[in-house]
């Protein structure tokens, strides 16, 4: 797995708004999306020609243009000393599907909540997320004197997680949800769940940082919106670290590469498996049968 440490490989830091489509209500797509896109299948395609990766923009898999210092193809050494898991020695490279955000929460990108903004590399085999990384290009990590911008955060099954520093969930029921992307279900879900406190904040990545860290213990999102590259990486790594994340329903979302791409039954995850199921026993069911019947 690699772990990108140089942001400029990614999201060009300084790289301005050039030139952005709204493609829907709060739906933008911007040069950076594009860019960081054509990086990333580029530099994947290049070390792992038979892997099938599913990008978010149909526009940026033009990767012949990628100029080769735009590739990445060091890896993590810390992620290379783990012991791969018995269960993922055989794996072949054609069986794996990888599902790339190359960058979420566009909305909030284009608002400067540069927070926010996340790319996620998801990898499942058998329609299982198993692996994945969250950057955070924007993340300013003061050590001393030196600042750092930028940090990596990943996750592989059944051998841990890394790239941040884990913490316990809050004490009280603090939810997390969508900043950019609501309506009527989604506030109906949230006012059930008799939380203590509801952050509004962008991105599937950053929400489940959030969970990693402690500042939240459930994600709920009950609308269709979300797809599949928004939600590969972070099942895996939090999964990896404990929690859980599946439909509202509870379901879990399959990942092959033939799957539908929207998680038209919303997002519900959290940092264990009792506030999951506490958060699913929560929501009732008109409002399951809404969203899965709309
Ligand atoms: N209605 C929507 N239209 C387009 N993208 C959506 C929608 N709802 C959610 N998303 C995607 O899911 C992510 C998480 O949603 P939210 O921030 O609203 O909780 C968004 O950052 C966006 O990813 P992206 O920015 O990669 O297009
Ligand atoms: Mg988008
Ligand atoms: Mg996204
Ligand atoms: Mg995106």
């Amino acid at each position: 797995m690699m772990k990108h440490q140089n942001t400029k490989s990614i999201v060009p830091i300084n790289l301005r708004i050039t030139s952005f489509l709204l493609q829907g209500k709060d739906d933008y797509q911007t040069e950076a999306d594009r860019s960081a896109q054509r990086c990333i299948i580029a530099s994947l395609a290049t070390l792992y020609p038979k892997l099938n990766i599913i990008g978010e923009e149909d526009n940026a898999n033009n990767v012949g243009d990628v100029s080769s210092d735009w590739l990445v193809v060091d890896a993590d050494k810390d992620v290379l000393s783990l012991q791969c898991p018995v269960h993922l020695q055989s794996v072949k490279e054609e069986d794996i599907v990888v599902w790339v955000d190359p960058l979420d929460g566009t909305s909030e990108y284009t608002q400067g909540f540069l927070e926010h903004v996340t790319v996620l590399i998801g990898i499942s085999v058998n329609e299982k997320p198993i692996a994945g990384v969250i950057h955070q290009p924007y993340y300013k990590n003061t050590v001393g004197e030196d600042v750092k911008v930028g940090r990596t955060i990943w996750g592989l099954q059944d051998a841990g997680v890394g790239g941040y520093t884990p913490a316990q969930p809050p004490d009280s029921l603090i939810i997390t949800t969508t900043r950019s992307h609501s309506n009527p279900l989604v506030e109906a879900a949230l006012q059930v769940m008799n939380a203590s406190k509801v952050l509004r904040v962008g991105g599937a990545g950053y929400k489940v940082l959030q969970l990693l860290e402690g500042k939240a213990s459930v994600y709920v999102f009950a609308s269709s919106g979300c797809k599949k590259w928004d939600t590969c990486a972070p099942e895996a790594i939090l999964s990896a670290a404990g929690g859980k994340l599946t439909d509202i329903l509870g379901n879990f979302y399959k990942y092959g590469a033939n799957e539908s791409r929207p998680n038209k039954t919303g997002v519900l995850a959290a940092v264990n498996n009792e506030l999951h199921s506490y958060a699913v026993n929560k929501i009732p069911q008109e409002l399951k049968d809404a969203l899965a019947n709309k």
